[in-house]
């Protein structure tokens, strides 16, 4: 079992190195799986335990992957795929499993999928892939617990998401690259992560246009080929290292942004947190007191659903009443309880949040409920007095690589221990 131990109080100061983009780097596995033949190399990949999984579960159908931690790259073989089977071991561990399913239609003809896990937010559906992929010519035979979609050749359509979901585009993407004739996704995401998939898919050889527009077409062709290609930096990963140096009065350096941070920048500045940007450096400080904060999450270019559990620590250290309004996910309040523990005053009713700050937080024993609530109980940690215990870790390695090696060489007192169970 793998935990957390904080203890709070320093401010954090020095330069944080970003990670590249969990949800980018997955969606770029299951792409390097289309390519029939060469190898496929990957860079600036996050060293997260959902990359450990991807590399398991590529291995599991055939594929062939060195992982190179120390230099961030991942070489993807996937000439060999030989097993249509997402087992159920490896592929409930992760949401970006079910993005192997579009590279298993094309290059064997179907796909098994025993599972799809991912963090728990209440319901996740995967109606837009299967509907899609019937439109496109597949037979899905949805079980109870195993999926089975069955492809002799995919052909074109218009296909329509009622939400641009970001998982879904991508793989309505990667079906459509192969496909014969042209599709048409309407109400496509337009997450910066699926851009940078289209890059990489566009390198690879595919006819994707309109990315970014919520109308993307794609061209069919016959094949595609391995490149390389550098995964985009992790704009959760940055949000996470501005909150921590604006929460603790500290001064961070973010190297390796590239992107801006767009409205989460807007929302900390709104709080008083400084930015500035340096060439390719952004610079972020805190002196004063937080200010309260309203936030609405919404698909991109809105407030990532994904910062909104950091978010809500932030604003239970600011001086006075903030309100959020989670509107993708009908269960992310989880951190709301563990934040309770800390001393914080959170309420919660329905899909709404309001949470009275500032209330001095104290360390205990919490729980990370998943991804996300457990990076926002690490932020609690490092603003709280006293010792702060995160239990079920392993949620927070799914997407920071090297939290706390790189928390604490801003002079956090952080460490990740693990125990038996
Ligand atoms: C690996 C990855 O990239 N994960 C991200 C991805 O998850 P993921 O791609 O799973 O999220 P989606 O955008 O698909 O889901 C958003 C909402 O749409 C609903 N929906 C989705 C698909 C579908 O077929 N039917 C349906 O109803 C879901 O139930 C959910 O309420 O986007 C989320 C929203 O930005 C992020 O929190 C996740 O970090
Ligand atoms: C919801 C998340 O991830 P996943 O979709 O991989 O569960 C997340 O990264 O916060």
């Amino acid at each position: 079992m793998v935990r957390y131990r904080v203890r709070g109080g320093n401010a954090l100061r020095g330069t944080a190195f970003i990670q590249g983009a969990k949800n980018a780097v997955l969606p770029m596995i299951g792409a390097a799986l289309l390519a029939a033949k060469g190898r496929t190399v990957l860079r600036n990949v996050p060293i997260i335990e959902d990359v450990r999984r991807a590399v398991e579960l590529a291995e599991s159908i055939g594929a062939y992957v060195e992982l190179h931690e120390s230099e961030r790259t991942l070489v993807i073989d996937a000439s060999r795929l030989n097993s249509p089977v997402l087992p159920a071991e490896i592929a409930r561990r992760f949401r970006g499993s079910v993005l192997f399913t579009p590279a298993l239609l094309h290059r064997l003809g179907e796909a098994i999928v025993e599972g799809v896990g991912g963090c728990n937010l209440g319901s996740r559906n995967l109606d837009f892939h299967y509907l899609g992929y019937k439109r496109l010519g597949a037979i899905v035979d949805e079980g109870e617990t195993v999926i089975h979609v069955k492809a002799s050749g995919l052909t074109g359509a218009t296909l329509y998401l009622d939400t641009p979901s970001h998982t879904g585009t991508e793989n309505l993407i990667m079906a459509a690259a192969l496909a014969r004739g042209t599709t048409v996704i309407e109400n496509a995401a337009l997450e910066p992560e699926v851009l940078d998939v289209i890059d990489m898919l566009t390198k690879m050889g595919a006819r994707i246009s309109g990315g970014g527009t919520g109308f993307i077409t794609v061209e069919g062709v016959e094949e595609l080929h391995a490149v390389e290609h550098t995964v985009m930096p992790d704009r959760l990963d940055a949000g996470v290292f501005a909150m921590a140096a604006a929460i603790t009065g500290g001064e961070v350096s973010l190297v390796g942004t590239g992107l801006d941070l767009g409205v989460v920048r807007y929302k900390l500045e709104q709080m008083g947190v400084e930015f500035h940007r340096q060439g390719a450096v952004l610079h972020v400080r805190c002196e004063g007191p937080l200010r309260p904060i309203n936030i609405i999450t919404d698909t991109y270019p809105g407030f990532a659903t994904d910062l909104q559990s950091p978010m809500m620590t932030v604003a239970a250290l600011a001086d006075g009443t903030s309100y959020i309004h989670e509107r993708i996910f009908d269960g992310r309040f989880a951190l709301a309880g563990e934040l309770n523990k800390m001393g914080a005053n959170v309420e919660v009713q329905g899909s709404r949040a309001v949470v009275r700050g500032r209330t001095p937080l104290t360390g205990t024993q919490v729980t990370a409920h998943d991804l996300r609530s457990g990076i926002a109980l690490v932020l609690a940690g490092l603003a709280a007095e006293g010792e702060t215990l995160i239990d079920s870790g392993y949620l927070i390695d799914r997407g920071h690589a090297h939290l706390a090696a790189r928390m604490r060489a801003l002079g956090a007192d952080i460490t990740r221990e693990i125990s038996e169970l």
